[in-house]
């Protein structure tokens, strides 16, 4: 590790990252840390051995950043082996937190061997605890939306849970007193999806207590987010914590000159496509559509849409491969212009390529900065309340982008997927002349040259100013 860890003895500063098991939390700590070493400073980043071989080449730095494997223990009740959320079921989330906490003795060794001027985490709420005592100062960074975190996880959202009984939806979808918008919210049957925040469960207690602990406790609360999309959000929390939040901005990978390039043959399939004809899908890191028939409706929906598309989604429950889920006869009738593949494909750089124009998300908020940044335009499926929320910012607030309408149940059909991606695809249509425009301006005044680059440099002196405080 050299010379990792000055306790700022020198303007360059020594920073550990510890993120949450999960590829959407540790890319977006990674993009973070490439910023930060593009400046001088040093990175120890930790996280589970099996996430290394994903994470590393994303590493721009190698000289400045270094990873650090952690073992993560075998919780009982966790699939073997399991390191990251991809390996675990949503209802089991919980289990992995216990895991994480697990690691404190060997996070511990690891500060004291180094003692960092600065440790960023999001989850391990424990991190301030023994951060202090060798002299790093704590930074909370939140790589979901400022919106999210308002509406669930500060102060004046905590709920009574009595007796363990399940909160009713209305209770759920009720904003927390002062929220600053009334756009940016969940309708009853989709607060539904907010019950795991408040659940609590033996030895670690609620997502919520986690959560608010993280933030109550750290020197700082940073968001992966900027004043022009999410202002108002970010000082709402900033006033319910009394504390500062720096904002990173976008943090998204520059374009390399040498960067890699889209694999040849997702390169080579795309090319035969008209500009701007092809539908790309997408929904991030986790299995997210659980149900084999809301799968089943998305394949069909884009069949409908008569448009070439190229789908990117891991396997519902109860299948162990895409091509087990697919409807009958689908593979026959969509050949030549249609693929839904199984496994990982470089995102943004599909995003990148001509041929591309429609991206169907789940609205991540790493796919939702990647997607503003493209020219696509942008239909949107999301499947939990952090993504619902993400959604509702961009087609309610941004109007940059249309969302998929669900029925009651909170399931959409073949015919709403289809009439969504027409919506923003179809020539002449009002709405997709809309968002495209409204895109376009978000597009050009997240892209221009100075947007990014100022923010990291607030953020860098932000950072500078807390190490000396
Ligand atoms: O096939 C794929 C799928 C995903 N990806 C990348 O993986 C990342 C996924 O991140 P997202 O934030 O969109 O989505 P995830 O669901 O994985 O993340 C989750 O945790 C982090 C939160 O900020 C997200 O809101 C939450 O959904 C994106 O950068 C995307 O480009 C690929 O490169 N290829
Ligand atoms: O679903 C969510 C709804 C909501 O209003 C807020 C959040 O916040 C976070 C979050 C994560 C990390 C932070 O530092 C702050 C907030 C959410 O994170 C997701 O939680 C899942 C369940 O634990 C987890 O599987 C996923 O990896 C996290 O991204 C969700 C919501």
């Amino acid at each position: 590790m050299g010379d990792f860890g000055s306790n700022g003895s020198s303007s360059s500063m020594s920073i550990l990252m510890y993120p949450w098991l999960a590829f959407g939390h540790m890319t977006a700590f990674l993009h973070l840390s490439n910023k930060l070493a593009e400046k001088g400073h040093k990175i120890l980043f930790l996280l589970p051995k099996k996430a290394l071989n994903q994470v590393k080449p994303l590493n721009l730095y190698p000289n400045l950043i270094t990873f650090h494997t952690i073992s993560i223990p075998q919780v009982k009740g966790l699939p073997p082996g399991a390191e990251t959320n991809s390996d675990v079921p949503f209802f089991l989330t919980h289990l992995l937190a216990v895991a994480m906490n697990q690691t404190r003795p060997e996070v511990e060794t690891i500060l004291c061997t180094n003692k960092p001027d600065l440790v960023f985490y999001d989850s391990a709420d424990w991190i301030p605890e023994i951060a202090k005592p060798v002299g790093a100062k704590t930074v909370c960074f939140n790589t979901v939306s400022a919106a999210s975190i308002a509406l669930t996880l500060v102060p004046a959202a905590e709920r009574d849970i009595i007796d363990g009984k399940e909160m009713l939806a209305e209770e759920l979808a009720k904003p927390p007193l002062g929220y600053p918008s009334s756009k940016v919210v969940l309708l009853a049957h989709e607060a539904k999806t907010l019950s795991f925040v408040w659940r609590r469960h033996e030895g670690i207690g609620s997502f919520f207590d986690g959560k608010v602990t993280a933030m109550r406790n750290c020197d700082a609360i940073a968001i992966r987010t900027c004043r022009e999309t999410e202002g108002k959000f970010c000082d709402y929390i900033g006033s319910q914590y009394s504390k500062p939040v720096y904002l990173t901005g976008p943090v998204l990978p520059v374009d390399e000159p040498n960067k890699t390039s889209l694999e040849p043959r997702w390169a080579d399939w795309l090319a035969k496509f008209k500009p701007g004809s092809v539908v790309f899908c997408a929904f991030g890191s986790q299995p997210v559509v659980d149900k084999i028939d809301q799968f089943q409706e998305l394949c069909l929906g884009l069949e409908a849409t008569g448009l070439p598309f190229l789908v990117a989604l891991k396997p519902p429950s109860g299948v162990s491969t895409v091509e087990e889920a697919l409807p009958e006869g689908f593979q026959e009738r969509v050949r030549g212009r249609g693929v839904v593949y199984g496994g990982w494909v470089q995102q943004p750089l599909v995003l990148d390529h001509p041929s591309v124009g429609c991206f169907v998300s789940h609205c991540g908020f790493g796919s939702m900065w990647e997607s503003l940044m493209s020219d696509c335009q942008m239909v949107l499926v999301p499947q939990h309340g952090e993504q619902i929320l993400n959604a509702r910012l961009m087609a309610e607030e941004m109007e940059v982008a249309v969302e998929v309408e669900r029925g009651d149940n909170g399931w959409f059909s073949r015919r709403s997927l289809e009439d969504a991606v027409k919506s923003v695809m179809s020539e002449g249509s009002e709405v997709g002349e809309n968002v495209r425009k409204n895109h376009e301006k978000w597009r050009c005044v997240l892209s221009d040259s100075g947007f990014a680059d100022g923010y990291i440099s607030k953020f860098e002196q932000n950072l500078i100013d807390l190490v000396k405080s």
